[in-house]
């Protein structure tokens, strides 16, 4: 059977149930390897959970131990090393018996959340919606919008494509790889740690897990504390929808974290402030554990005179206030030309109480500071600023109204850190040269926007600075296209996701080359002894070739051929 083949027969096997001691318990035949609960420790209650890795059989295993693998124990709510010996845990990839079965079949997917009409219907109350209304007034519709349609979107493109994402993927081959299969083959990674954000929780913590299964790994998924009651939800709601012993979730705070990044894993996926990025990288380091860090940064946003300003503020204005502020990717500040600072404000004013009325603190659609902590750190940004429009605030309903800076300096307070809140100061600058200088001085940003209605305008923003995307004439919205990178790049974070990206960063492209033993007479022009003669053959066959078309390719094959057949004639003599 030819690999793909073999690939979609074992994709297309259902789990299988093995015993655990005298207690049933469920393997997926498509890991080759166990992650289970231990039913003895009371994992159903989930005050206490083992994680268990089997790497070794596909056997029946010993009640209530684990020969081989890591535990973690969560009791009440804390993370503990149940067994420091234990710890050392086998990588799925290491595990002897996999016979190439990597992938799990598409229909893993069909209890998953985003693809249930369970999960949040319009009008309907849920858990999410409720959570998620407490941590950051998110409305229904508005999480439907900003949090789970993308993700409907991201699952249903994973069932669609999954196929082809994990077939073998053929690559160009050298005049001396001609015969040869060569090709790449995706694997999983074994198991990927996914620490989330509290800003959009189900966004960040979930999309990053489609890829992981889709990509054939286990996940611990650990959602941020800081949304409290969406935390609990998704810790109560995930496994009721998708396998818990391959997929658990780990609640808890900093220490907890701290202490799931003692633990090896196969890959880290963080995505939080660069701060704490760097934290999750020196953690991985010790284990020479790949990261993929989604971090934020001040995404810029220049409005050139030449353009319609009234759409472009609507336009910032939506992607500024969205979630109150606390979006990774929305416009942290405006640059623009003095004598279009005023038409700005305007415009934006216009659009606030467009989206939000008159009384932003009553309309459903307005969210709030997700707690006073970072209440008091907005605040204070406003210190040394002048208040254009808004600033009304309230610390015990962590509300701060949208609001406009104006004549911002770079060196004020809220220029010093992303500012994360509904503030949006504008600085004026006299020319696109002077914008290009201001962002290139600065950090790469996670996103850069430039609203202009000349294209020459949008290129030497593209090729004159750098940024993780760059969005032209609007805010946000190449984030919902599963087809683009999202990442940043610098200070603003590395790796990427969504879509099939996802899927690739979070599988080895394993590079096969497989050969045949026959054609030997073509080697010798690697073998020793080393000659001028058999460099100069060499030097031919890998460089020369590389321009070569495909016929050009088969002819040399044939004088090839034709080469290798009278060395091998002689050798035979
Ligand atoms: N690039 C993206 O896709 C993206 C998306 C959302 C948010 N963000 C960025 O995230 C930031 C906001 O999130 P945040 O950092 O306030 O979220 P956060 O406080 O929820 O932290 C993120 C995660 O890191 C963990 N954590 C916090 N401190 C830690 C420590 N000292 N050691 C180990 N783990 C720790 C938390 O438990 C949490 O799960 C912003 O900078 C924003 O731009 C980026
Ligand atoms: C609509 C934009 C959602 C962005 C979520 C990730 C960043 O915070």
């Amino acid at each position: 059977m030819v690999a793909h083949e073999k690939q979609s027969s074992l994709r297309s096997k259902q789990k299988t149930d093995v015993t655990f001691g005298t207690l049933p318990c469920q393997a997926n035949a498509n890991f080759k390897s166990v992650f289970s609960f231990d039913p003895v420790r009371g994992c159903c209650e989930q005050t206490q959970a083992r994680v268990w890795v089997e790497g070794e059989a596909w056997n029946p295993i010993p009640a209530g131990r684990a020969s081989c693998g890591w535990d973690l124990t969560v009791e009440g709510g804390c993370l503990c090393a149940a067994d420091k010996d234990q710890l050392q845990r086998r990588r799925l990839s290491g595990c002897p018996d996999r016979e190439g079965s990597q992938r799990p079949n598409a229909d893993i997917f069909k209890g998953c959340p985003g693809s249930s009409r369970r999960w949040l219907e319009p009008g309907r109350p849920s858990k999410q919606a409720d959570a998620i209304k407490k941590d950051l007034n998110k409305s229904d519709v508005g999480t439907q919008l900003y949090e789970t349609l993308g993700l409907e979107g991201e699952i249903s493109l994973a069932i669609r494509k999954l196929k082809d994402w994990a077939a073998p993927r053929p690559v160009e081959k050298n005049l001396l790889t001609l015969s040869d299969t060569v090709y790449i083959q995706p694997e999983p990674l074994g198991v990927v740690l996914i620490i989330g954000a509290w800003n959009y929780p189900w966004a960040v913590t979930i999309q990053p897990l489609i890829g992981a299964i889709a990509a054939g790994n286990a996940a611990v998924v650990k959602p941020s504390e800081v949304c409290v009651h969406t935390a609990k939800v998704m810790e109560d709601l995930l496994p009721y929808y998708i396998d818990k012993e391959l997929y658990p979730v780990v609640t808890g705070g900093v220490s907890e974290t701290q202490e799931l990044l003692r633990q090896r894993f196969d890959h880290i996926f963080y995505t939080g402030n660069s701060m704490v990025g760097k934290v999750i990288m020196e953690a991985a380091a010790k284990h020479l554990t790949p990261v993929t860090l989604e971090l934020g940064g001040k995404s810029p946003c220049y409005i050139d005179k030449n353009c319609d300003i009234s759409i472009a503020c609507r336009r910032v204005a939506w992607g500024k206030y969205t979630n109150c502020g606390q979006t990774c990717i929305a416009p942290d500040y405006v640059l623009c030309d003095p004598s279009i600072q005023d038409q700005v404000i305007e415009e934006v004013k216009k659009s606030i109480k467009e989206f939000y009325t008159e009384k932003p603190n009553t309309c459903p659609d307005y969210g709030r500071i997700i707690n006073q902590r970072h209440f008091k750190r907005i605040m204070a940004m406003l210190d040394d600023s002048t208040i254009a429009v808004g600033g009304d605030n309230n610390e015990s309903d962590c509300y701060i109204a949208p609001t406009v800076l104006k004549d911002v300096k770079p060196e004020s307070k809220v220029m010093q850190e992303e500012i994360f809140g509904p503030l949006l100061p504008i600085l004026t600058i006299s020319s696109l040269d002077e914008a290009i200088k201001f962002i290139n001085r600065r950090e790469k940003p996670l996103a850069l926007y430039v609203f202009t209605a000349d294209d020459k305008v949008i290129n030497r923003m593209r090729d004159e600075t750098s940024s993780g995307g760059l969005l032209a004439n609007d805010c946000l919205v190449h984030y919902s296209v599963s087809s683009l990178p999202f990442g940043g790049v610098g200070n603003s974070g590395m790796g990427c996701y969504h879509g099939k990206h996802t899927f690739d960063q979070l599988s080895h492209l394993r590079s096969c080359l497989i050969k045949k033993l026959n054609m030997e007479g073509v080697n010798s022009m690697r073998y020793p002894p080393h000659t001028a003669k058999k460099l100069g053959w060499a030097r031919f066959f890998i460089l020369k070739t590389a321009d070569l078309g495909w016929i050009g390719k088969v002819a040399l094959l044939a004088v090839l051929v034709v080469a290798a057949a009278a060395v091998l004639q002689k050798y035979l003599q």
